[in-house]
């Protein structure tokens, strides 16, 4: 039994809201200086606002990516308030990349790669921007899948990067009063990662051996706004409140499996969200788990980040049983890269 990962990250400050904040960091613990204890948190690493994302990537990101190869899944993702810099960290720019390009894979693998998007509850395939509305299913051999979406084999770090860029610019991106450049859906970065020992024989590869499949999320969460902040109306309103929405849901079912639900064999609402429906084998299931908590220390928002630094806190007692997936395969049609 593994626990999930919790990191919290604090965006910098302008000059003019640092001198005010009421947050004080220390070691692994964030409290309000200007409240009773109760409002102490605690996650497994803070980082303050002059970490830089590499030191974020390597406090777990790191290993379960390495996992991953071996054959365990994996996922990560970014929570936060708007503005707090999920994106930032999970894309990062030019001069800082985020934890997606950090997470360079080997190329000893048969390497496959999707985008998603969940936009006002819809799945859109970030790869193929026509293929859109997909449905999930579950099967016994598949678990649970997107139908239809789009995976690319890669064989470079490069390809990558571009397909990246590529379903990037059909992400739902919009401006609300908080952030120039909201997200306005959560995405989700899959690599699909198979493995097998290599047994050459006259330069063919031996079939009918054991193969491992992992699979690697790597997950950007649109973040959770008031609309009274953010100024949305219209379409922007009607986003806001699916996002919420969904966000709501992925505490809930958080709340639920950090009181042991699962395996007091109580009802976990994974299904009343596309977002928990499709990641549910990483929160109470077969997967490593590693979730980045944005926040910001601003005054004007320690409500948001208040209920942020909750959720991270009941996300530190939830714990899953990540275990090697191993298939096998009786044909050709593994291919070594
Ligand atoms: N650690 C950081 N260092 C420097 N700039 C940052 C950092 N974190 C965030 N920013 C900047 O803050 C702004 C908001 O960040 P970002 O878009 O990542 O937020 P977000 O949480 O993804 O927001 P939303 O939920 O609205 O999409 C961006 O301009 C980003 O470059």
């Amino acid at each position: 039994m593994e626990r999930i990962y919790v990191t919290v990250r604090a965006r910098p400050l302008s000059p003019e809201e640092s001198k005010c904040s009421p947050w004080k960091i220390s070691g692994s613990s964030i409290h309000l200086t200007n409240q009773p204890s109760k409002f102490e948190f605690v996650s497994d690493r803070v980082f303050g606002d002059d970490c830089r994302t590499i030191d974020v990537y390597e406090a777990r990101t790191k290993e379960i990516v390495a996992s991953a190869v071996r054959g365990f899944n994996g996922t990560v993702f970014a929570y936060g308030q708007t503005n707090s810099g999920k994106t930032y960290t999970m894309r990062g720019s030019n001069s800082e990349p985020g934890i997606i390009p950090l997470a360079d894979m080997d190329r000893e693998f048969l390497l496959r790669m999707s985008y998603m998007e969940i936009y006002n509850e819809e799945i859109n395939d970030l790869l193929v921007p026509e293929h859109r509305k997909l449905q999930i299913h579950e099967s016994l051999e598949r678990g649970i899948y997107v139908a239809g979406l789009r995976e690319e084999i890669v064989t470079c770090a490069e390809q990558v990067l571009d397909l990246m860029e590529f379903g990037e610019s059909h992400r739902h991106i919009g401006e609300t009063n908080m952030n120039l450049h909201s997200s306005r859906s959560h995405t989700i970065f899959r690599m699909i990662i198979e493995s097998k020992e290599r047994v050459e024989e006259e330069g063919t590869i031996d079939s009918c051996d054991a193969v491992r499949v992992s699979v690697l999320n790597l997950v950007d969460l649109a973040g959770s706004e008031r609309a009274a902040k953010t100024g949305a109306e219209g379409v922007r309103l009607k986003e806001g409140s699916h996002i919420n929405k969904s966000l709501m849901t992925l505490g809930t079912v958080i709340k639920k499996l950090s009181e042991g639900a699962e395996s007091q064999g109580g009802h976990v609402p994974y299904r009343d969200s596309k977002l928990t429906r499709i990641l549910q084998p990483a929160l109470g299931g077969n997967a490593n788990t590693s979730i980045i908590c944005n926040i910001t220390l601003a005054q004007v928002h320690a409500d948001e980040t208040k209920s942020s630094l909750q959720f991270a806190s009941r996300a530190l007692r939830v714990t899953n049983c990540a275990c090697v997936n191993e298939v096998l395969l009786s044909s050709n049609s593994f291919v070594v890269l």
